[in-house]
């Protein structure tokens, strides 16, 4: 099963086959029950990504693939396109744009705008609160974009904010899959999402709305601040997390010096405390963070050419050690708390891999065992000569880190290879409740 051709699942998407309109390229990053590749558009040569969501279904002990399909991660999915669709109904530039959805029963192919960078790839350690601001106001106007739309996104990380853009200093926000459409009436009800980023009203079910979002712009803008989460709780464990954000134990607090030791202003920290607020009934919406003095003092100081920050000072440790990188060390934390279940599972990228190759010889005109991935090779390089020398060196760091754990085909953080994957005692079995992502 599986290997029939692609149906458009939305009939104002698409009527034709994926392989007739795209040719797929090189894997750019994966998920738990996905990867996302390069797709160029046959038509007109364009470079475009492809979120591809295997559905079947995997034995949860065996971890081998049962040829059914799961029902949950199929409505999973089709939900995921259509919100993500509603949300690109109006485009916004700080949104990863959706271009079109197939389905294949087996494999749902989402082609979108392709980015380069995931958000901690490309924030360099030494950041000046104008260059945090100027990420702030990025991560609120794609937020906003999904408010407006009335869609509440439930999983604002870093992971879920991608450079892109001709000079990839646009930030934009992906990944749907936990997205949920605001009620008329009510509230939304269960706990989805990352726990270190999770707003506490969402923990203590007393039902939630697009204030979420903000609590976790919150999360993301201390840990980018601070170098580390707004709850420490000393079992760095997700359950440990969400039992300290419900019970605010050990107590948030807002320290006056910025990780690497640069102090912190004023603004910043009124920032921060005006998305981490508790009291849901103070806390602000997307449009108050892009109006607080944070944003827009740091971007007209930086507009007039006097940003008024200052570099984060690169000082030694009390043992005179040099001070630890501090996207480094953000890294390792976001990688601690990601939950077994979230992390992607070697069997179904290899599942998907031997179903692509199939439907590739099936449908892509080319004989079998031919390599049907085309990788970008020079263009990109040619491409990248045109990128500023910041954007250069974190490419090059993002390469280094990926030959160091191995990740062959991605210069995208968060990718585990699947020999790397095995290192970690990763989980490969998969069941039904893997929806919720935490
Ligand atoms: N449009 C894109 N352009 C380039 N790379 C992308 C794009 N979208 C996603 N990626 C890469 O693929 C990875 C997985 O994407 P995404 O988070 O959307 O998948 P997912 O299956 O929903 O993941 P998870 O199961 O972890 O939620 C991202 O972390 C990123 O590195």
């Amino acid at each position: 099963m599986g290997c029939g051709a692609c149906k458009a699942i939305e009939t104002d998407i698409v009527e034709v086959n994926f392989y007739e309109s795209y040719k797929l390229g090189k894997k750019l990053g994966q998920g738990t029950f996905g990867q996302v590749r390069l797709a160029k558009d046959k038509a007109n040569g364009a470079e475009l990504a492809v979120k591809i969501v295997d559905v079947r279904h995997y034995d949860e002990k065996t971890g081998v693939c049962t040829g059914q399909i799961s029902r949950a991660r199929n409505k999973a999915t089709r939900d995921e396109i259509s919100l993500w669709k509603i949300i690109c109904s109006v485009e916004c530039s700080h949104v990863v744009q959706l271009h079109r959805a197939f389905s294949d029963n087996s494999l749902y192919y989402m082609v979108c705008e392709r980015c380069k960078r995931s958000m901690l790839d490309m924030t360099v350690d030494g950041l000046t609160e104008a260059d945090l601001s100027n990420i702030f106001k990025q991560m609120a106007l794609g937020v906003l974009h999904a408010h407006t739309a009335k869609i509440v996104h439930r999983d604002i990380k870093p992971d879920n904010f991608l450079w892109g853009g001709p000079g990839h200093d646009v930030l934009k926000l992906c990944d749907f899959g936990l997205a949920a459409a605001m009620p008329v009436n009510g509230k939304l009800q269960g706990v989805y999402g990352t726990a270190p980023y999770m707003a506490p009203e969402m923990l203590l079910s007393k039902g939630y709305d697009y204030l979420v979002d903000i609590w976790s712009i919150g999360a993301v803008a201390f840990l980018l601040s601070y170098g580390k989460f707004p709850y420490s709780p000393a079992e760095q464990t997700s359950a440990a997390m969400k039992d300290a954000i419900s019970r605010d134990h050990p107590s948030l607090c807002f320290p006056t010096e910025r990780a690497e030791r640069a102090p912190c202003s004023d603004q910043l920290i009124s920032f921060i405390k005006s998305s981490l607020c508790r009291d849901v009934g103070h806390r602000s919406s997307a449009k108050d963070l892009l109006e607080h003095t944070f944003i827009v003092n740091k971007q007209e100081a930086k507009a007039d050419g006097e940003d008024g920050t200052e570099a984060a000072p690169q000082e030694a440790d009390q043992d005179g050690s040099p001070a630890r990188p501090i996207t480094m060390h953000i890294r390792s934390l976001t990688d601690k708390m990601m939950s077994k279940v979230s992390r992607p599972s070697p069997t179904v990228q290899n599942g998907i891999d031997e179903l692509l190759q199939k439907l590739f010889e099936k449908y892509g005109g080319e004989p079998a065992g031919s390599n049907m991935f085309f990788s970008e090779g020079d263009e990109d390089k040619a491409a990248d000569s045109d990128v500023s020398p910041t954007i250069r060196e974190a490419d090059n760091r993002i390469k280094k880190k990926n030959s160091r754990r191995n990740v062959k085909h991605t210069t995208h953080s968060g990718v585990l290879s699947p020999q790397a994957a095995q290192a970690l005692n990763i989980n490969t079995a998969s069941s039904e409740e893997d929806q919720e992502g935490d």
